[in-house]
Order: C-alpha cells, then sequence, then structure tokens
C-alpha cells in the first residue's frame, strides 16, 4: 500500500515500511520504519547520500512515495539549508506569504521579534546576512503554527558562531511552540545538543535510535554528552574522535 496520509493536528508522525525508488533503481529508503511523538525532538544523521534529505523530502510529500505509509499532521512547515525568500518581496511579506489578510503585519511582527529579527521588518532579503535570512526562514515556517516542523541542514551554510546562536534559538523556539520536530544533520553535537533522540540512516532503513535522557538547558562543554557523542559517531563509523 502507498501513502500519504494527512492526519489531525495533533497527530504522531508514523512511517512504516517506507520504500522510495528514484526512476526504478535500488532503493534509497528500504521498509524504513520510524515513529515521532507529538512535541517530540529527532535529528537525523548519516552519511552523505544516505538519504536524509529524501526521507525529508518524501515527510513532506514534496517526494512520492514509493510504496509504505507515511502519517503525519496536518500542518507542516519546512526550513532548508538556504532561506528561499523571495528576493522581490520584503522580509515581512516573505514571512506570510499566501496569507493576506488584515491582521498579516501584526502576526509577522510577532513572529520575527520571537526569532530576534524586528529591526530588519522591512528589509529587502538581499541585505539580510545568512544567519538572518536563517531567522527569516525560521520565522515563516512558525507563523504558520506548525504541529511538524522539518529542517534539513538549517545551519550547515553558517559560520560556527552563528550556528551555535542558531542552535540556541531553535532550542528556545521549541520550547515554545511545543511542535515535533525532524532535523538533518551532519553535526553530531547538535543533534546532541537539541534532540530528545537521535536517529542514524544506513542502507535505507534506520540503524540506530539513540534517545538523548538529558536535561536542558544543554551545552556542548557537558560532560554527560560525552558517553552520546562517542556512541554516535561510533555509529557513523568515526573511530577514536
Ligand atoms: N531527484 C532525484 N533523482 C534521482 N536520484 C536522487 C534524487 N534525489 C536524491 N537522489 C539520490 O538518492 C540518494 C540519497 O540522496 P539524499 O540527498 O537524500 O542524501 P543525503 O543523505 O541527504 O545526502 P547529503 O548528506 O549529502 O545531503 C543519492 O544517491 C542521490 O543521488
Amino acid at each position: 500500500m502507498t501513502a500519504l496520509k494527512a492526519a489531525p493536528q495533533d497527530a504522531a508522525v508514523s512511517i512504516q515500511q517506507l520504500t522510495k525508488r528514484f526512476d526504478g533503481g535500488s532503493p534509497v529508503l528500504d521498509r524504513l520504519n520510524l515513529a515521532i511523538a507529538p512535541g517530540e525532538f529527532v535529528a537525523l544523521l548519516g552519511h552523505s547520500g544516505s538519504g536524509k534529505s529524501t526521507l525529508l523530502r518524501t515527510l513532506a510529500g514534496l517526494d512520492p512515495v514509493t510504496e509504505g505509509i507515511v502519517t503525519r499532521p496536518q500542518r507542516v512547515s519546512v526550513v532548508f539549508q538556504e532561506s528561499r525568500l523571495l528576493p522581490w518581496k520584503k522580509v515581512w511579506k516573505n514571512i506570510v506569504l499566501g496569507q493576506e489578510d488584515a491582521g498579516t503585519r501584526q502576526r509577522a511582527e510577532v513572529v520575527l521579534e520571537e526569532v530576534g529579527l524586528s529591526h530588519r521588518t522591512n528589509a529587502w532579503p538581499a541585505t539580510l546576512s545568512g544567519g538572518e535570512a536563517q531567522r527569516a526562514a525560521l520565522a515563516r515556517a512558525l507563523v504558520r503554527e506548525p504541529a511538524f516542523l522539518m529542517l534539513d541542514e538549517p545551519f550547515a551554510a553558517l559560520d560556527a558562531l552563528t550556528r551555535l546562536k542558531m542552535q540556541q534559538l531553535v532550542a528556545d523556539l521549541w520550547k515554545k511552540h511545543g511542535c515535533a520536530v525532524f532535523l538533518v544533520t551532519h553535526d553530531v553535537d547538535e543533534a546532541l545538543l537539541l534532540a530528545d533522540r537521535a536517529v542514524v540512516l544506513e542502507q535505507g532503513q534506520i540503524r540506530v535510535d539513540l534517545p538523548i535522557p538529558l536535561s536542558r538547558p544543554r551545552k556542548h562543554s557537558d560532560g554527560d554528552l560525552e558517553a552520546l557523542r562517542t556512541t554516535l559517531l561510533n555509529a557513523l563509523g568515526v573511530h577514536g574522535a
């Protein structure tokens, strides 16, 4: 059976026996199973080419399911590595694109304040720094009040210091909004800092599903992260790091 089902707003995400092939080739995702509870933060790791973006795109409904059943809440938002802002619309209009009504400007202002971008409300996207553009992308995702937020390497193109600030921002926004989050990342420390669980994709399936039972707020320097870091790096085939 093949399907992408939109379930009620507070529903969990459920992926059952998901197979994804491109053009009849060998499967990129091969009878993959994964469940994400409402409000849960799950980080997805895996080697380049293991199928992380394919899984996210299939979950978002951007790529069709080849086989299997994917169920997720109706209201979802996606943030990609690049902000994808429309250059001919000011920042606030990008945030509320397609939602033009009397309250739009105010809704944009509220969420821009949440992401620390109030001072750029009327700016053109071309004048934003990389970090600001990703803040705007987060604002555009959150204004829709998603029950499920998907983040595809959202900070990979940012410098290390900006990335740390953005990770903190995501931790704060997740706490406030309470949506389930699916974060695709190459960064083991980012996963450990943010997620309730880190899962590793390998040969089309989830091979490791590691709970991160640490209290928040977390810091990269927390000693408790060390053992989990080693476990995850081993799972990724990186030894002695
Ligand atoms: N539209 C497509 N058509 C054909 N093959 C594709 C398509 N999209 C992805 N693939 C293939 O699927 C496999 C998984 O790609 P995907 O981008 O999902 O990996 P990834 O884990 O996200 O990689 P990275 O970490 O480098 O971004 C790759 O072999 C890729 O070439």
